[in-house]
């Protein structure tokens, strides 16, 4: 199974044999922070009948550290800036073309939205390529200097393609960022709160889209105002890159580049409270996941891991759940608002768009701070599936009320006949219901994608998925109005409808339980199957404290979901 017993077994044994007697020697650390999810057959009683097995060094069980929170925090200004950069357009849009001397057509208006949105498909496939060679937190700086430049282009912009350059380029920072925050923040925290944390990540891109909109509206009516709200978004990657100047990478990083000491260092900064003993049980933990990695040729690595990201079943079931999660985040058509709400709601004859718009924003927002609180209570599989089910049912009331309103839409602009009415105020109601919902689950839990992978398929793996996720960002907003327009709102939504119980009905048969377990055992649960079942018991009994007790497993019960 791990690549350890494959190649030198007696070292396998000499190890196991003593991190067994750590352990029993010391009780008292063994039980505060020591656990072991054996998913194999294994006695501990004699070291000749050791075999394959997962030995999970829990660290702490405490809240995490004042490092961890702060790197956490350091880490979500990218998810602020895919928030705002994602975010501002659509009120800069309305002033942008008077300064180009003409109207921006719909064709314009198209490009540059749609620009950062290509750049960061691009960035999220190929920095997950290089993740594991470069480090994440290289990239992230990296992502920091695409955002400055991008938006002194901007800044500078005289005309449409000059625009349309600078917000490729920033497309290319929003794609690292989203990728690699994340990443970086799953790998540090400790299991426990780790559905928390990456949350916050979230809250960045929601709090910066809102901000967004709300600067937006306020430099609405001020010349050129749109270069002011532009110009703002280079001060919070300037601060990320300055400190990350001084700060470390992910100890699992540092692993997989064989250094030990500094990988060390960063676990006993990040444990405060863990004893040297476990911080050495748990490099090893993650020494053992790193060893089938060991290949001098920097490009067969990379190619080894490649095919066993494809290849390995378990890996494969994490990046089908996980590219599927990214893609239904996006196909059920939460940002066809987030982009255009203003254009639905001036078609019901609701004309202050702007408040209308901060609204959505402000109810993302608000609703993904509920998440925070109870993602690792709740879980992310039941707290999905409420998402889904609520998103559907707002989904069909929305899609009843268009019916019975008349409206036509006529390049990029919509005609209501009649007044506002009551099916009008149904239309609101139900919208801002869809997005609390979708912002209570959907629109966090696929960016824990990181815990999906074992270490080694990591970079690889999130980048695949985070790539599905600017995919299908890119293909709604481009295809939106079109749907509107052709198959009426009614239809639109009733097909997103139709993705939401489809999605439902994947997520409950094929997405485990993954809140409370440690990064490696989660591979181990993919193995064989989904295991659905087994998932809940043991992200339950983790929850509860207590280490799972493990029953024998044989290949039959591995496979039973
Ligand atoms: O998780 C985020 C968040 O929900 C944003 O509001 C949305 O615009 C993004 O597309 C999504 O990935």
């Amino acid at each position: 199974m791990l690549g350890l017993f494959d190649k030198d077994p007696e070292k396998t044994q000499q190890t196991l044999v003593e991190r067994e007697r750590n352990t029993s020697n010391s009780p008292s650390a063994a039980a505060s922070y020591t656990s072991s999810l054996d998913m194999y057959s294994h006695d501990s009683s004699s070291s000749k009948d050791l075999k394959p097995t997962v030995s999970i060094t829990t660290l702490s069980s405490d809240k995490p550290s004042f490092l961890v929170i702060f790197l956490t925090a350091l880490a979500s200004i990218s998810g602020f800036m895919f928030g705002y950069d994602t975010g501002y357009i659509s009120s800069a849009l309305v002033s942008i073309g008077k300064s180009f001397g003409t109207e921006l057509s719909y064709g314009e208006e198209q490009f540059i939205t749609a620009a950062t949105s290509l750049g960061a498909f691009i960035t999220a496939l190929l920095s997950g390529l290089i993740v594991d060679f470069s480090g994440r937190k290289p990239l992230l700086m990296i992502s920091n200097l695409m955002f400055i430049v991008g938006a002194i282009i901007q800044c500078a912009a005289e005309s449409v393609w000059t625009m349309i350059v600078g917000r490729f380029i920033m497309g290319f920072g929003v794609g690292i960022g989203s990728l690699i925050s994340p990443l970086y923040i799953s790998e540090l925290a400790p299991s426990r709160y780790r559905g928390r944390l990456v949350v916050l990540n979230c809250l960045g891109i929601t709090g910066g889209q809102l901000i967004a909109y709300a600067i937006g509206a306020g430099l609405n009516h001020v010349h050129n105002g749109w270069r002011i709200l532009v110009g703002l978004s280079m001060i919070p990657p300037a601060i990320q890159f300055v400190a990350f100047l001084f700060l470390p990478d992910t100890p699992r990083y540092l692993i997989m580049r064989n250094k030990t000491e500094a990988a060390e260092k960063v676990l006993m900064r990040t444990n405060p409270h863990a004893s040297l003993e476990n911080i050495k049980l748990k490099i090893l933990d993650l020494q053992e996941e790193d060893l089938l990695s060991e290949c001098k040729n920097p490009f067969k690595k990379w190619w080894n891991t490649v095919l066993e990201l494809h290849r390995v079943p378990s890996n494969f079931r994490a990046l089908f759940l996980s590219c599927a999660l990214q893609a239904i985040q996006q196909y059920t058509g939460f940002n066809s608002l987030m982009y255009f709400s203003s254009t639905i709601f001036k078609a019901i004859g609701f004309n202050n768009s702007t408040a209308v718009s901060l609204i959505v924003a402000g109810t993302n927002f608000v609703f993904t701070v509920f998440a925070f609180f109870i993602i690792d209570k709740i879980g992310r599989r039941l707290i999905l599936l409420i998402s889904i089910f609520l998103m559907t049912c707002f989904l069909v009331l929305n899609a009843i009320a268009f019916h019975f309103i008349e409206i036509t839409f006529h390049h990029n602009s919509a005609v209501v006949l009649g007044n506002i009415h009551t099916w009008g105020i149904v239309i609101i109601v139900s919208m801002i219901c869809f997005v609390a919902s979708y912002a209570i689950g959907l629109g966090n839990v696929p960016w824990q994608q990181s815990e999906m992978f074992p270490q080694k398929v990591r970079g690889i793996g999130t980048s695949y998925a985070t790539a599905s996720n600017w995919g299908g960002s890119l293909i709604i907003s481009a295809t939106f109005l079109t749907m509107l327009e052709n198959i009426t709102p009614t239809g639109t939504f009733s097909l997103f409808a139709g993705f939401c119980v489809l999605s439902f009905i994947l997520i409950f048969f094929c997405y485990p339980e993954l809140s409370n377990l440690e990064l490696e055992e989660v591979q181990e649960l993919l193995t064989g199957g989904f295991h659905v079942k087994r998932s809940m018991q043991l992200a339950k009994a983790r929850k509860n404290g207590a280490p799972p007790a493990i029953e024998k497993d044989t290949p039959e019960s591995l496979n039973s979901v």
